[in-house]
């Protein structure tokens, strides 16, 4: 048995005198199944990465306190002993590869074990059955969607086989029912295997029947508690009945209300078909929700509806054929947000970030003020200074979406805005989304894989089956 003890543990980033751990002190059990969960910057990651070994190790500094697995501190086992005991798969799965392919990162992940070569086929065989991508074993990683992606970091984690497996975030961007299949099958993993599960996450779908353990890290005092059963229904709670989201399908009245109109649509970006959609519409000052499995094609539909990928068929917006309107006005008027915030950054810090959309900005007259109270709202004050990429994750997401309503593009494309936001920051960007559209018109597409809290802001609801897309019924 080897549990995972923190003890007066303190830590403080070099920059920033704020203690992001503070004196935490709490046992992760051996062979148990540990969730944690607090807002966005509250330190989940950072503690991960203590767990994990990986600071201070690689960033040259030091914290106070300690972390011990069984009665060793994780500081003094050898580097190479280190990924037998404990794996972690990073929030993004960009900054977790180092090869160009899938089948290279995995065989590189194993042979730093120093695993026999012989052994290597089956172990890799085995790791992407359980993750549901075989088929992906010879592909270029970067041409993978982010579902894959997040599926072969999962893959290489479970080829290494550690006793303790940390993930952070792990499934933001897989589809909701593979979501359910992969929490299960990391049960599996606990119960059967033995191994200990440190996860953290803000969605908490599907999670509740299956945890042991259930932790909060406190974004205020920056310590860290275990919650009760009636505590952790608190947070539950906004995460339950959310497969589905009930609303009518647009009233059938020609083209007069679409903005967006798809006619003979069909997309084969990489030489087989990809999407067949014939005709589609896309409603003006509505919010269209796009759901659908990992991979079936919902981020290569926005490269084609933002003239970045070839297409057979017409698009028009605002009754003009895109193909006749040059990029950089079609651009401000329908606009991407990534899928990876750091795609969309230009500058270093965050203030220059700003600065930029301010510049960049059209129809709405935002002033400095309005945006330092959005920034406020969002718990983004105070770093003007900060490097853009040295953001948590969710601060990252928050940024980006705060520059994206400030320019206020007429249609605002967004491929999972939500990823990585915890419940009260999803809930404050719903309410600046649905000002955007009732006050300056805006016309929203979005895909996201978690529907929690999204009620308030969807109108129509289209699903993604095999190549086609429809709007959903309402299930009554
Ligand atoms: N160069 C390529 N060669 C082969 N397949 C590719 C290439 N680029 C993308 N694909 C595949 O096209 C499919 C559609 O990718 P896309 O990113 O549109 O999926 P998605 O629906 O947005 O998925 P996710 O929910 O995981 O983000 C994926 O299976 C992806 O692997
Ligand atoms: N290199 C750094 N320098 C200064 N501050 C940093 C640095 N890296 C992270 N931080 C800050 O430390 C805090 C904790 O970040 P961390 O990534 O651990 O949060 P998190 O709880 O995982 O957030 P999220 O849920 O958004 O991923 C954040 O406020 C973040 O901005």
């Amino acid at each position: 048995m080897t549990d995972v003890s923190i003890n007066h543990f303190t830590f403080h980033y070099p920059e920033s005198d704020v203690k992001v751990l503070n004196d935490i002190n709490l046992t992760f059990k051996s062979h148990h199944f540990s969730l944690l969960s607090g807002p966005s910057g509250s330190g989940k990651s950072t503690l991960l990465y203590f767990i994990a070994g990986l600071y201070p190790r690689f960033i040259g500094i030091d914290a106070t306190g300690s972390i011990k697995f069984g009665d060793t501190d994780i500081k003094d086992i050898p580097r190479s002993k280190v990924s037998q005991s404990v794996a972690m798969m990073f929030q993004n799965p960009n900054q977790q590869f180092a090869m160009d392919t899938v089948i290279h990162e995995m065989t590189f992940v194993l042979e730093n074990l120093r695993l026999e070569p012989a052994t290597m086929d089956d172990i890799i065989t085995r790791a992407l059955d359980f993750c549901g991508i075989k088929q992906l074993r010879g592909r270029v990683i970067n041409t993978l969607s982010g579902g894959e992606k997040q599926r072969v970091a999962l893959a290489c984690i479970v080829a290494m086989d550690p006793q303790v497996i940390v993930l952070d975030e792990p499934f933001a961007s897989i589809d909701p029912d593979s979501r359910a299949d992969l929490i299960d099958k990391l049960k599996i993993l606990q119960e059967k295997h033995g191994k200990t599960i440190i996860l953290a996450d803000h969605d908490l779908t599907s999670y509740r029947d299956l945890i042991d353990e259930f932790y909060y890290l406190d974004p205020d005092s920056h310590h860290i508690s275990l919650l009760d059963d009636e505590q952790a229904e608190h947070f539950f709670k906004n995460f339950e009945s959310t497969q589905t989201i009930n609303k009518q399908v647009p009233i059938p009245s020609g083209d007069a209300n679409a903005i967006i109109h798809l006619s003979d649509f069909k997309l084969a970006p990489h030489g087989t078909d990809l999407l067949t959609l014939g005709n589609f519409h896309f409603y003006k000052q509505k919010t269209t929700l796009i759901t659908g499995a990992n991979g079936i094609g919902k981020s290569t539909l926005f490269n084609a509806l933002t003239k970045l990928l070839p297409y057979d068929g017409t698009i028009t917006f605002d009754g003009k054929d895109i193909k006749k309107i040059r990029p950089l006005p079609y651009a401000k008027n329908v606009t991407l947000l990534f899928q990876d915030a750091e795609n969309q950054f230009l500058n270093i810090t965050v203030k220059e970030e700003i600065d930029l959309s301010l510049t960049n900005r059209t129809n709405t007259d935002y002033t400095q003020e309005d945006v330092d109270d959005m920034l406020k709202q969002l718990d983004m004050d105070g770093k003007d200074d900060r490097i853009v990429y040295s953001l948590s994750e969710g601060q990252k997401k928050k940024l980006q979406i705060i520059e994206m309503l400030i320019m206020n593009p007429p249609v605002l494309l967004m491929d999972e805005p939500f990823k990585g936001l915890d419940y009260r920051s999803l809930e404050t960007v719903v309410g600046f989304l649905n000002r955007a559209k009732s006050q300056f018109y805006q016309t929203q597409i979005v895909i996201s894989h978690q529907l929690s809290g999204l009620d308030e802001l969807v109108d129509y609801h289209a699903t993604f089956k095999d190549q086609n897309l429809a709007y959903q019924e309402v299930i009554k």
